[in-house]
């Protein structure tokens, strides 16, 4: 890595220390207000911790699978060029390929109002595997900008000549006190397909209370969605840009437990609530393209 950025991270209070996932690095930040790790592999925003708050990022006591394409959940992955199954190759991963390879710290620095920046970026010409897996060129850059709020933006190019197929999300781990209690608003009225009912197609009836067994993908959603969680007494205030559809997802206790790369109470403490463009709003993006999608998160206590 070179050495000007590990001083610039050094001159931020930040430090890269070798972790346990998949041997890679991963960046910790240590500031007045608040703490956070970014792990390399996968480009992962792993924490986001202000002081004397609990972390607004969930993290999987489970190391995940130990294959190449093993999930791990916590944080922000990104799901890039395809949001969940691949669209007609099954043996490809579930999730695009985003989050399976080591991304490059590519800028530290900070805002003018004093916020954090952190820049990450993965180009497809420096991992052989993916040139087999996507045929086109492409670079994708995440900007994190850690401070008062946290905010990830993903912005992707397609470097080839031919337009590649897209669709994505900023699969956030929100850390949650107790799923039975969490409640979220704003989705009041939009259409959403249930994957846990089969594709079909319904109207959210009032607020998602409690956040449990849930596999929606929200059309027409406002750019807006309040998390209440009364048990870390806080909202949070979820805004995404570059989202046409909202994605919420927690397995519940029954596929919690099937599960190999969670632990089975894990889904207590997670909702994922994502910014993303998938199913009808999957998109071509032409050669030469540049396309943005944020996703910020704003946090306020509740009072007893
Ligand atoms: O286990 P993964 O691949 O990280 O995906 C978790 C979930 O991610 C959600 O976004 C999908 O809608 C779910 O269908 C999926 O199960």
């Amino acid at each position: 890595m070179n050495s000007q950025l590990i001083e610039e991270l050094d001159a931020l209070g930040g430090e890269i220390l070798p972790a346990n996932l998949r041997d890679c690095d991963e960046i910790v930040l240590n500031q007045p207000g608040f703490t956070a790790r970014i792990a390399l592999w996968g480009g992962h925003l792993v924490s986001f911790k202000p002081s004397g708050q609990e972390d607004w990022l969930f993290q999987s006591e489970n190391p995940g699978g130990q294959s190449r394409f093993g999930r791990r959940h916590f944080g922000v992955p990104v799901c890039w060029p395809w949001f969940g199954a691949h669209s007609d190759d099954e043996d490809m991963p579930a999730h695009g390929v985003a989050r399976y390879f080591r991304w490059q710290l590519t800028e530290v620095g900070r805002f003018s109002n004093g916020d954090v920046k952190i820049v990450l970026s993965l180009a497809s010409k420096d991992h052989p595997l993916i040139e087999e897996m996507v045929p086109q060129a492409f670079e994708l850059r995440q900007i994190m900008r850690l401070g008062e709020t946290c905010s990830v933006q993903l912005a992707a190019a397609n470097l080839s000549d031919e337009p590649m197929m897209i669709s994505e999300a900023l699969h956030t781990y929100l850390h949650i006190g107790d799923n039975a209690k969490a409640r979220i608003t704003g989705l009041e009225g939009c259409p959403y397909v249930d994957k846990f009912d089969g594709g079909a197609v319904k109207l959210q009836q009032g607020a998602i209370m409690p956040c449990d067994t849930l596999d929606r993908v929200y059309d027409q959603a406002p750019q807006q969605v309040t998390l209440h969680d009364p048990v870390f007494k806080r909202t949070m205030t979820i805004t995404s840009e570059g989202s046409q559809s909202t994605v919420v997802w927690n397995p519940g206790e029954a596929l919690a437990k099937l599960r190999t790369d969670l632990e089975d109470d894990e889904y207590r403490s997670f909702v994922c609530i994502e910014a993303a463009n998938a199913l009808q709003h999957t998109y071509h993006l032409a050669p030469g393209e540049l396309r943005t999608l944020t996703q910020t998160i704003q946090c306020e206590p509740i009072g007893d």
